[in-house]
Order: structure tokens, then C-alpha cells, then sequence
């Protein structure tokens, strides 16, 4: 399994949330603002349409009571009829010339009197309405004839199409509007036949009631990320960077640890700890026959943290012996390629926890397995600092970890008070000379004893011993003399990253004396 996934999976899943926050004021808003635009725009094209047909009616109105007076005239005298063609002119609004016409032939006109000229029914929508560019008279001006007739007869009302185009002009505020006669159409400032310009996606259409001609008016739903862009550029914006901000601020608590527990086990979730190397010699012999691994904390910000600033909490938490396990299998898989010394003495710290958890054993075998090729020697150190009760379950796991060919050692021996008890019920193979014991050693001559003791003690019970701790060449002397079989400390080597150990133990040649 990638130690890193379930990290990954937390990031994912945060970063998921976090992008949803900060989609949400933009997700919320805009759907919203765009709907009750269209809504508003579909409103107003409505009401532009509607005004347009009720002043078209209203022209046509006026055409139609011009032509509906003049209308009992048609088919009689010209010279009677003409006073009343050209009164309607004067006194009907909108109505540009009046005429009387007897078939398909005009007779008599509000303009010239009698004359003749044809003017065909079948040209007229429903035969009472004709719109046209322009006549002989006004060639460039549209005009619209409405036309009643009686029997063969008929009185044609002429509107000025400019009238119309200033109407239509009138409400065409945001969308054009057009008139529809027949096939022919009328808008602001322009005349046409056949289709209309701008044919948009949505149309509004109304049809007269009273006269054939019909108002409509079309238009495009602009896309809606372009519209917010030209309409809605700094609500835009604003609403993104609000999002984002939400959103980042999210992300940033959610991947805050809540606790120092919480810290530790991010941190292990993203392989953040790692074993260190501090190298161990045999007295007498020239290089590395040992080493004890010693964790450290490569923290992202922090940098690398020294075990006891978070050792004790990892073993309250119980998180010690996943990343124990971790740091292991890492340290492992690099020395098992390694060509140690015969014997070589692999030493790691186990707490409590691992002990009691179950797994210790199935790790041990594990471990064992991986360095059975290079000859080394795994030696558990168990700290005094940690009390474990001596149960039928702990002996029985000693005896079979020592069966496995894994020694068990004492740490910081002699620190404690159950050291003694523990060399009398448990398999214990070596001990540790405390690092205090050793410091004492040329100047203290009651931690001198004390190391004395302790070796001679190791050497009556056959445990093999280790001090560390030895910072100068006289505690080195000192200690060898003594019989003390493995030396550790900074006389020696410093604890070092494991492929720094790795690069010095291929080299050879790593320790002079
Ligand atoms: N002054 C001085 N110090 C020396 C000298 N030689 C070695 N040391 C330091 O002494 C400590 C020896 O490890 P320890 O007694 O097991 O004491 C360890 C051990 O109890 C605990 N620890 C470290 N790694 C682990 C681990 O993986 N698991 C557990 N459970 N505990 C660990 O943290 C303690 C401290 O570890 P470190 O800071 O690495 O400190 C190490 C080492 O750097 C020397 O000549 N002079």
C-alpha cells in the first residue's frame, strides 16, 4: 500500500470541498442573476411589441375613420367628393391623401382631383391593407393604404409610412420592432420585403385584431458567459475572488491539524518520518559493526525535530509503532543490500506500545527476514522510561522473538528500577550502559563504579553490552579495557541520514581506529 494515499485522498477530498465553497457564491448568484435578466429582457421585448401594436392601431384607426367617411362618396361625382378627400387630409392625423376608387381604378384623388390610375384589389392584404416603399408622388417614402370598400366601390386612406417608422421607433427600445403587412415590413428607418432582418432565436409576435397586419420583434439569447462579461464584469469578479477567498480559506483549515496528535499522524501519512543511522564499533576492530536506528521528523516548515520532542506523545498515542513499522521497512530495504560485517548489531528503540499491540513479532519476522542475506543482528532496545508489565503473554513473546534469533536489550540500564527484575523474568540478550553512567566516566568516580558494576554484572549473566554515549577517547579506552563489547557515540559518529550511512559503508574504511 502507498503510505501517501491516504494522505493524497484527505487532500483530495478537501481541495474537492474547498473548490466547491468557492464555486459557491458564483454558482449561487449567477444562475439567478441570468435567469431574471432573460425574464426582464422577455418582459420588455413584450411590452415593446404591445406598444407597437396598439399604436399601429391606434394610425390605423384614424385611416379607417377617413376612409369609412368618404366611403358613401365612392362611385359618385369627383367634383362632389373631392372637398371631403381633402378635408379628411386636413383634419385626419397621420393621413397623407384620400381616394375614391370605382373597380380596380382610382377616379378621383385628394391630391389631383379627377384622375385614373389602377390600383388593383388583389394587391391588398384581406383587400384593405397594402404596404409599399413609395408611389410616383414620394417615391422613397413607405406609406400604407387602407381601403374599405362597398360593393364595386372603394375609399382608400393613405398613412404616411413615416408616421409609422416613428412609432415603431418609438418602442423599439432595446429590440427592434416591425410592422408585417402581407409580405412586406416596416421598422424603424426601413422597408422590406420577404424576411425580416435579424431573425433572432426568441420571437414575439402580435396579431392585430381589428386590421391584417401583425407587430413582432426578434432577438438572440446573448451566451450567458459573454453577457455576464460585457454586463457584469466587476459583479463577476468580485464573486470569483470572494469564492476563491472562501474557498482558499477553507482549504487552509481543513488541512490544519487539530491537535499535536493529529500532527503526528498527518505527518505519518505523508512518510514524514525517517530513520537515522549512528554508527557502532567493536573495540579492537576497524570499522562499523553496528548501529542503532534513531528516528527523526522531516518536518515540511520545521525542518528535521529531534525524537524527544515527539517520541513521547507518538507513544501515548499509540501512532509509535506504525511509525516504527514505516521507518523499518524504509531503513530495511536500503541495509539489506548492504555488505555488513559479520554480526553486524542492528539496534532500534521499541516502546510499550508495540509490545502490547501484537504486531511485534510479525514485524521482527519481517525484519529478520529482510537482513537473514547480510548477516546482521537485530537488537530491540527497550527503554526503562517505559514500564511493561511482566506477563505470561510478554515472556512468551521474548522467548519466541529470541527463538527468531532477535535479541532484546536494556536501554538507558540502571536509569530505571526494573532493569534488575527484568534480566531475572525475561530473555534478555545485552544491556545499554546509560550515556550519564559513561559522561561520568574520568571525572565522576561514582558513575565509573557504576559502568564497572554493570559490565561485570553483563559478564557473569553473558549479556552483551553496549555503551553509549562515549564522547572522548578517554571514556574509548576506558570502556574497551573494560570488556564492554559494542561502543556508540559522538568519539565515533554522529548519527547520520540512512543513505549517508549507505554511501560510507560501501566506501569502507569508516572508522580509523
Ligand atoms: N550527548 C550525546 N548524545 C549521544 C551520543 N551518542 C549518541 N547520542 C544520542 O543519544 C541518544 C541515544 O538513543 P536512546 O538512548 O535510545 O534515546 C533515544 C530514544 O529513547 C528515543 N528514540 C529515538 N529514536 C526512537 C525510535 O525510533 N523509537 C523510539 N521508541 N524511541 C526513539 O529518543 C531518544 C533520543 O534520541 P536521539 O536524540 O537520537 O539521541 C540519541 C543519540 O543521538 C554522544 O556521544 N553524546
Amino acid at each position: 500500500m502507498n503510505p501517501l494515499q491516504p494522505r493524497r485522498r484527505h487532500r483530495l477530498s478537501h481541495l474537492m470541498f474547498a473548490l466547491l465553497v468557492a464555486a459557491l457564491p458564483f454558482a449561487a448568484t449567477v444562475p439567478a442573476l441570468l435567469w431574471q435578466e432573460r425574464q426582464d429582457l422577455q418582459a420588455s421585448v413584450r411590452q415593446q411589441v404591445d406598444q407597437g401594436l396598439q399604436l399601429v392601431d391606434g394610425i390605423l384607426d384614424q385611416a379607417d375613420e377617413a376612409a369609412r367617411i368618404l366611403l358613401p362618396l365612392a362611385g359618385g361625382s369627383c367634383d362632389k367628393a373631392v372637398y371631403s378627400l381633402r378635408r379628411q387630409v386636413a383634419v385626419a392625423p397621420f393621413v397623407r391623401s384620400t381616394v375614391l376608387l370605382d373597380g380596380d381604378n382610382v377616379y378621383c384623388s385628394s391630391l389631383s382631383g379627377s384622375t385614373r390610375w389602377a390600383m388593383p384589389a388583389r394587391g391588398f392584404v384581406q383587400g384593405r391593407m397594402q404596404l409599399l416603399s413609395g408611389n410616383a408622388v414620394t417615391p422613397k417614402v413607405p406609406l400604407l393604404y387602407y381601403r374599405l370598400n362597398r360593393g364595386g366601390d372603394a375609399a382608400v386612406a393613405t398613412v404616411d409610412g413615416r408616421y409609422l417608422q416613428l412609432a415603431l421607433q418609438d418602442v423599439s427600445d432595446r429590440i427592434l420592432v416591425f410592422l408585417q403587412v402581407g409580405d412586406h415590413w416596416l421598422g424603424p428607418r426601413r422597408y422590406g420585403e420577404g424576411a425580416m432582418p435579424a431573425r433572432g432565436q426568441v420571437e414575439e409576435i402580435r396579431h392585430s385584431s381589428r386590421y391584417p397586419f401583425s407587430v413582432r420583434s426578434s432577438y438572440d439569447v446573448p451566451a450567458w458567459h459573454r453577457h455576464l462579461w460585457s454586463h457584469h464584469a466587476p459583479l463577476t469578479v468580485i464573486l470569483l475572488l470572494l469564492g476563491l477567498s472562501a474557498g482558499a480559506t477553507l482549504y487552509w483549515l481543513l488541512g490544519r491539524p487539530a491537535s499535536f496528535t493529529d500532527e503526528l499522524r498527518r505527518a505519518l501519512a505523508n512518510d514524514e518520518f525517517e530513520g537515522y543511522l549512528q554508527p557502532i564499533v567493536k573495540p579492537g576492530l576497524p570499522d562499523w559493526r553496528g548501529a542503532e536506528v534513531l528516528m527523526r521528523w522531516r518536518h515540511p516548515r520545521e525542518g528535521l525535530i529531534r525524537p524527544d520532542l515527539f517520541i513521547p506523545r507518538a507513544e501515548e498515542s499509540g501512532l509509535i509503532v506504525e511509525m516504527t513499522r514505516r521507518m523499518m521497512d524504509a531503513v530495511l530495504a536500503k541495509l539489506a543490500k548492504l555488505p555488513l560485517a559479520p554480526d553486524f548489531h542492528l539496534g532500534v528503540n521499541i516502546s510499550r506500545a508495540h509490545l502490547q499491540e501484537g504486531g511485534l513479532y510479525s514485524d521482527c519476522r519481517r525484519w529478520a527476514g529482510l537482513l537473514a542475506e547480510s548477516g546482521a543482528v537485530l537488537t530491540l532496545e527497550l527503554t526503562e522510561r517505559e514500564m511493561v508489565a511482566i506477563t505470561p503473554e510478554v515472556e512468551a513473546l521474548f522467548r519466541r522473538l529470541d527463538a527468531l534469533g532477535v535479541r532484546v536489550a536494556l536501554d538507558d540500564f540502571g536509569t530505571g528500577h526494573s532493569s534488575l527484575v527484568y534480566l531475572q523474568q525475561l530473555t534478555v540478550g545485552g544491556l545499554k550502559i546509560d550515556q550519564s553512567f559513561v559522561a561520568g566516566i574520568g571525572s565522576d568516580g561514582l558513575s565509573g563504579h557504576i559502568v564497572d558494576s554493570v559490565a561485570e554484572l553483563a559478564a557473569k549473566l553473558g549479556l552483551a553490552t553496549v555503551a553509549e554515549g562515549v564522547e572522548t577517547a578517554e571514556q574509548f579506552d576506558y570502556l574497551s579495557r573494560l570488556g564492554v563489547n559494542w561502543l556508540q557515540g559522538f568519539y565515533i559518529a554522529r548519527p547520520m541520514p540512512l543513505d549517508e550511512f549507505v554511501r560510507r559503508v560501501r566506501q569502507g574504511g569508516t572508522w580509523q581506529r
